[in-house]
């Protein structure tokens, strides 16, 4: 798969930032060259929660965070990357300068990508030497959740190099779309912009507050939008009728006074300090850091509700995150897993995130049972049912699990998980999971679990297939000779009577 080897930023602020981020968590070095003083503390500040969001999004193998440096000069910074981002103001003048000089120092074939919100990539590309590669990678806000890039080519821009970005973002979980013809604002901020101006009359008009206008957003079309967009919404919307019967019950409206878009409000001294004083009311009492995580939180909740759409198979954003899950699975390979008769397998590593601590400061309950599960998906990986298996109609389901919590994990601390198989035949899977402290070896909790192989389109359990089994019988000879654990077949709390 066509991947970036090395990337360079240059700004880093709101957007730059969250790009390095996206960048290093897919396990890309990055430079950086951004001549504001307090770059440094900005960009660890959006690295530390685009971590923490990582941290919930996703349990697949993260590559090893990519080395980001801080670069002197823009040269520095671009001579040795592969993937160029440019993210500085939205001035032409400036994004000109700044690209024709990173056109000047960067290897001939490196892709140079700007995160202009709306201007042309024709006027972008004017005055360098290699227009060819340079294209617009429109990405939105927080560009390392937020899976778009619109690419945009302008005059000069190959056909191949919208190609190959495009084929570049897949494997950093990105969704590259690339945009038929030149256009300011492109498509998204083309819509984000009728809407906003609609927005700023609603405020100016005192039709209601920002908070008011928010809350129509987020309670209704705004949860929609995440889902499926507009056309496929309206379509619904028509009835069993569908688009047609949309488009003639609704088309009148347009010539209704239902928006003032060619009408642009007076953006003046008042109207920006009714913005400011509503907004204040409505976010104030939290800082931006703050908005931010509870943001990142909410839509990575999103993000796997769509994992878990369309029954399992995923849908939209949420099918791309799987899509980049499987690839992550895929790059770290099978795990190289000992089959031993001196001791279980060990199978998960990982560490106590921010988002897994409760207010009691250590990991809070589900998250056991989280990585209970994901050391049932490696062992399940390992015998052989991976997901062209399952997707090929076949799973092992848990029936069964009982967890008991032994000690404490604490935000940061190192884990990692070994399983015993207790028992097994064609159709189950009974084994014993500890999760250990790194450090020490000691245990902090265990569970003990069943799983059944299942024909999953008919819904029953049915006779895992010879190959799978082949792979289970040395897990099941091997624990065999291991001693039964303390603790397996336990109940919860006293004998009854
Ligand atoms: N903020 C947003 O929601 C979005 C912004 N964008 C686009 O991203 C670009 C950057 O916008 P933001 O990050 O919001 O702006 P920002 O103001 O947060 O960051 C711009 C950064 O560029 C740096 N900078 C200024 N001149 C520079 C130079 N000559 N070389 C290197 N760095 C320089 C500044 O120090 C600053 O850190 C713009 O083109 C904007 O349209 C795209 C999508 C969303
Ligand atoms: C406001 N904006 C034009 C900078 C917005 C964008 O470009 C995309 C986004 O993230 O909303």
């Amino acid at each position: 798969m066509s991947q970036i080897n090395k990337a360079a930023c240059v700004g880093g602020g709101v957007i730059g930032g969250a790009w390095v981020a996206r960048f290093a968590l897919a396990g890309i070095d990055v430079n950086i060259f951004d001549p504001h003083p307090e770059a440094e503390r900005i960009i660890g500040e959006v690295m530390a929660n685009a971590e923490r969001a990582y941290g919930m999004l996703t349990m697949a193998p993260l590559p090893p965070k990519g080395k980001v440096t801080f670069c002197k000069s823009l040269e520095d910074a671009v001579k040795d990357a592969d993937w160029i981002q440019e993210s500085v103001p939205e001035r032409l003048e400036l994004k000109r300068g700044v690209l024709t000089q990173i056109d000047a120092a960067a290897k001939p074939d490196a892709l140079i990508g700007s995160s202009t919100s709306g201007l042309m990539p024709t006027d972008l590309q004017r005055d360098m030497k290699h227009p060819e590669r340079l294209f617009v990678a429109h990405p939105y806000n927080p560009v390392y959740l937020l899976p778009l890039a619109e690419l945009v080519g302008g005059e000069k821009t190959s056909k191949a190099t919208l190609e190959a970005a495009k084929a570049k973002l897949a494997p950093i979980g990105m969704k590259g779309v690339i945009i038929n013809k030149e256009i300011e604002a492109f498509v998204g901020d083309r819509l984000l912009e009728a809407v906003w101006r609609e927005g700023l009359w609603l405020i100016k008009d005192d039709i209601c507050d920002t908070e008011t206008l928010d809350d129509v957003i987020r309670y209704s079309f705004g949860m929609r939008w995440a889902q499926m967009g507009m056309f496929e919404t309206y379509r619904i919307a028509g009835g069993e009728a569908g688009m047609r019967h949309f488009l003639a019950q609704f088309g009148p409206c347009l010539s209704w006074p239902w928006t003032k878009l060619t009408d642009v409000v007076d953006l003046n001294d008042e109207l920006v300090n009714k913005i400011a004083d509503q907004s204040d009311a409505q976010s104030g009492a939290r800082g931006i850091r703050e908005l931010e995580r509870i943001r990142d939180q909410n839509l990575v909740g999103i993000m796997h509700a769509l994992k878990a759409g369309d029954d399992g198979k995923g849908w939209g954003s949420g099918k791309l995150l799987a899509e980049f899950e499987e690839h992550l699975w895929a790059k770290a390979g099978k795990a190289k897993v000992e089959v031993s008769a001196n001791e279980p397998l060990r199978l998960v590593d990982t560490k106590v995130n921010a988002a897994w601590v409760d207010y009691n400061g250590h990991m809070t309950e589900h998250r056991y049972l989280q990585l209970f599960g994901d050391t049932s998906d490696a062992l399940l990986r390992l015998i052989g049912v991976d997901f062209a298996y399952v997707e090929a109609g076949h799973s092992y389901y848990t029936v069964e699990t009982h967890i008991r919590h032994i000690g404490e994990a604490k935000l940061g601390q190192a884990l990692y998980t070994t399983l015993q198989l207790l028992a097994s035949d064609s159709k189950r899977l009974h084994y014993f999971t500890r999760i250990h402290d790194a450090a020490t070896g000691d245990v902090i909790a265990t569970a003990e679990q069943m799983m059944l192989h299942v024909d999953s389109k008919a819904g029953k359990s049915v006779d895992a297939p010879a190959d799978v089994l082949a792979k289970i019988k040395p897990i099941a000879e091997a624990h065999a000779k291991l001693a039964t654990p303390e603790g397996a077949g336990r109940s919860v709390g006293q004998k009854h009577k």
